[in-house]
């Protein structure tokens, strides 16, 4: 009958709990000697009654070899029959568990010889009913196992060092085959035992004894042994724990003798175990020194192939350099090639650009081509008959010289006769006298009509240049002067008795146009007027830029402008953009000829920026009131007119001045009720005036001596 694993049965099963025995432990640890068991009683016994194995049946020497090469530690040996009683150290003895089984009772009744199976954790029980080859003296201890993945933990042992005999049997496959089961065994955490296969050692139902395996105890007080399926589950069948005796045992020396770890002496040793063991340390050592040769072989070979992995890591390293630079060449050439694409691609754009446009102005030019053959065929047409006509055309080059010829003889008298317009010109304006007097009548505003005022000027002799002021019904009181306007006669009629004079100052003379008269009588009408009745000064300029366009072709002019204010006998600048410290003053240049150092001189191109510097001076112009006019300016302002003329013909080149002055009012000191500043005003006017009424009586009278310097 073979035992199966699962399910057993309950008589035959126990479950897998921790059976410690604790009337045995704390026995054994209370006593003075641990061994001092009762159920070891059975093992002194079982000693005494020992005897030999009549019919020992030694194991194969080669299953002993096959189970010591699963042995990964040294000491342990193995048996591979059962247990003997000779075998038995009762003295030893520490604990027998029959795993897996009851307790046995040896030749005395009153002590166990195995204890039942405890002091496991997990694994089932099981056991058989088959016969146990070479069972030795106790094949019953065969016969029941712990199967399973389990675990024994002994615990109470007194520190010091112990010997575990284990004892295996393949008591479920028993036909095997080789490998079925195969399994660990670790002794305190170290594994001892390396993939066990009991049946491949010894068989089915065949005892298998790893004895003598080591074992410290330390201050816990415990051994673990752990069994570890690697196939199928493992299985022990029993586990006896041995105090180690006071002289532990030696490593074998010589043949025959063993060395005490202790003393290092020589210790003889007879028995057949050691003998077996010299022959298999004898047979390990051939092993160990075939080994080293081919350890040492192969050491040799690895050290040839280390240098040969070097040389090729070094060769390896040499090709990735090598690699790495033709990469860089390649990104280099990309770039490059990247770079000459996107020139070619512009190249190739630009030279369909060109060749559509070549083609364009090719088609044009066949069109050119076309039409001047069709003209040049026209034009030998033509040219053949001019060919008749040429000795036309010398004549007619003839006259055209001749006319040539004539043209700058007239040119020449052209010139000559417009040297004496000019000298008569300015003649007849000195024959209409050097110093002209006009008198212009505004007319009354509506304030003074809405007052009831009448016009007391009589105009009946105006085109004979005679006013008469009527005064109360008394006889009238008549005035002559050069010309009369009356309230009638425009801005365009005032200005055209001045526009004469113009061209006397492009000719080169120096002419002085000034308005005079009392507060409020229109002398500012006159020489400026407004923007839509242009007065004296805007038409003046006008006239000069178009006659000066008109002579463009003989002469050059240069035209600029001055505008200054004489106020309180003080002199400013009205065209100075900032108020300067320097004192402006007349200086005397010549006879008649007058400049004030340090003026602004504005060049003017055409009337337009005419207009804006007279603007600028009219702003700046000092302007006040007082009970005669509101608005009436109390200074005098000067516009000069400078003008500097090159005849492109001869090169003359001439310098003359425009002088348009609107004087401040007359009106008498008396009459204006003026006080304070006012009168202060009102007294260098009338100064001023004076002083120049008395130049122009003396240039009227052709005096020897004219009081410039007063009236300066
Ligand atoms: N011929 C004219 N026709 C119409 N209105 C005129 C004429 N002359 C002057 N006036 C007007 O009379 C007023 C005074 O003229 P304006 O300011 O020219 O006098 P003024 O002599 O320059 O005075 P002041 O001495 O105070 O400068 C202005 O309103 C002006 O428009």
């Amino acid at each position: 009958r073979r035992a199966t694993p699962s399910p057993p049965s309950s008589s035959r099963i126990a479950g897998g709990e921790i059976h410690p025995d604790p009337t045995h432990l704390s026995r054994g640890m209370e006593g003075d000697d641990p061994m001092d068991f009762t159920w070891t009683a059975g093992w002194e016994a079982a000693c005494v009654d020992a005897s030999p194995d009549p019919d020992p049946d030694p194991a194969p020497q080669e299953a002993e070899a096959e189970a010591e090469s699963m042995i990964l530690v040294s000491g342990p040996r193995v048996a591979v029959s059962g247990l003997r009683r000779a075998d038995c150290r009762a003295g030893e003895c520490v604990l027998f568990v029959n795993a897996g089984g009851c307790a046995i009772q040896g030749d005395h009744p009153s002590a166990n010889l195995f204890s039942s199976d405890s002091f496991f954790q997990g694994g089932e029980s099981i056991e058989t009913s088959e016969n146990i080859v070479q069972g030795g003296d106790y094949p019953s201890l065969y016969s029941s196992a712990r199967y399973g993945d389990f675990t024994y933990r002994f615990d109470g042992l007194a520190p010091g060092d112990y010997y575990l005999d284990l004892h295996f049997a393949e008591i479920v496959h028993t036909a095997g085959p080789t490998g079925i089961r195969s399994f660990d065994v670790l002794v305190q955490q170290d594994k001892i035992l390396s993939q066990l296969d009991v049946f491949k050692v010894v068989g089915g139902n065949r005892p298998l004894q790893v004895l003598d395996i080591r074992a410290f105890v330390g201050s816990n007080g415990a051994i673990t042994i752990d069994f570890k399926g690697v196939r199928g589950n493992p299985m022990v069948c029993g586990i006896c724990i041995r105090k180690s005796p006071a002289t532990p045992a030696a490593k074998l020396g010589t043949r025959g003798s063993g060395l005490c770890k202790k003393c290092l002496t020589d210790v003889e040793i007879s028995s057949p175990i050691q003998k077996r063991t010299a022959k298999l340390i004898s047979k390990y050592e051939k092993q160990i020194e075939e080994l080293t040769s081919q350890c040492n072989i192969k050491s040799d070979e690895c050290s040839m192939a280390w240098s040969l992995v070097e040389s090729t890591n070094q060769e390896l390293d040499r090709l990735k350099m090598e690699l790495h630079q033709k990469l860089v060449q390649t990104d280099n050439f990309e770039q490059v090639l990247d770079t000459q694409t996107d020139q070619l691609r512009k190249v190739s754009q630009n030279y369909e650009n060109d060749k559509k446009l070549w083609a364009a102005a090719i088609s044009n030019l066949e069109r050119k081509i076309k039409a001047m053959k069709q003209e040049q065929a026209l034009l030998s047409l033509e040219a053949h008959d001019c060919a008749h006509a040429i000795p036309d055309l010398s004549k007619m080059i003839e006259a055209v010289r001749a006319l040539v010829a004539q043209c700058d003889d007239l040119k020449m008298k052209y010139h000559e006769e417009m040297a004496k317009r000019k000298k008569l010109h300015n003649i007849v304006q000195e024959t209409k006298g050097n110093i002209r007097v006009f008198c212009r009548c505004r007319p009354l505003s509506k304030v003074e009509t809405s007052s009831g005022y009448k016009c007391v000027v009589d105009f009946d002799g105006a085109n004979d240049g005679d006013i008469g002021i009527i005064n109360g019904g008394t006889a009238k009181k008549t005035f002559k002067f050069d010309r009369v306007y009356t309230p009638k006669d425009d801005q365009a009629e005032v200005y055209a008795d001045a526009s004469p004079l113009v061209t006397s100052v492009l000719d080169g003379y120096n002419v002085c146009i000034f308005a005079y008269g009392q507060t409020g009588t229109g002398k500012t009408f006159t020489m400026e007027g407004t923007e839509r009745n242009r007065g004296v000064n805007y038409r003046t300029l006008e006239e000069l830029f178009k006659i000066a366009e008109e002579r463009k072709d003989t002469v050059t002019y240069n035209i600029s402008v001055s505008v200054l204010e004489v106020y309180n006998e003080q002199i400013r600048d009205l065209l100075a953009t900032s108020p300067s410290s320097k004192k402006l003053e007349i200086k005397q240049a010549g006879e008649g000829s007058h400049h004030v150092p340090g003026i602004v001189e504005a060049k003017v191109e055409d009337i337009n920026e005419v207009w804006d510097v007279l603007q600028t001076g009219s702003n700046s112009r000092a302007v006040g009131s007082n009970n005669v006019n509101e608005h009436s300016s109390r200074s005098h302002c000067m516009l000069c007119i400078m003008v500097r003329a090159k005849n492109l013909i001869n090169g003359d080149c001439t310098r003359s001045k425009l002088w348009l002055v609107d004087l401040a009012g007359s009106e008498r000191l008396a009459k204006t009720d003026a006080q304070g500043d006012r009168l202060k005003e009102a007294q260098n006017i009338n100064r001023s005036l004076s002083a120049l009424g008395d130049v122009i009586s003396a240039l009227a009278s052709r005096s020897s001596h004219i009081p410039y310097r007063f009236a300066l």
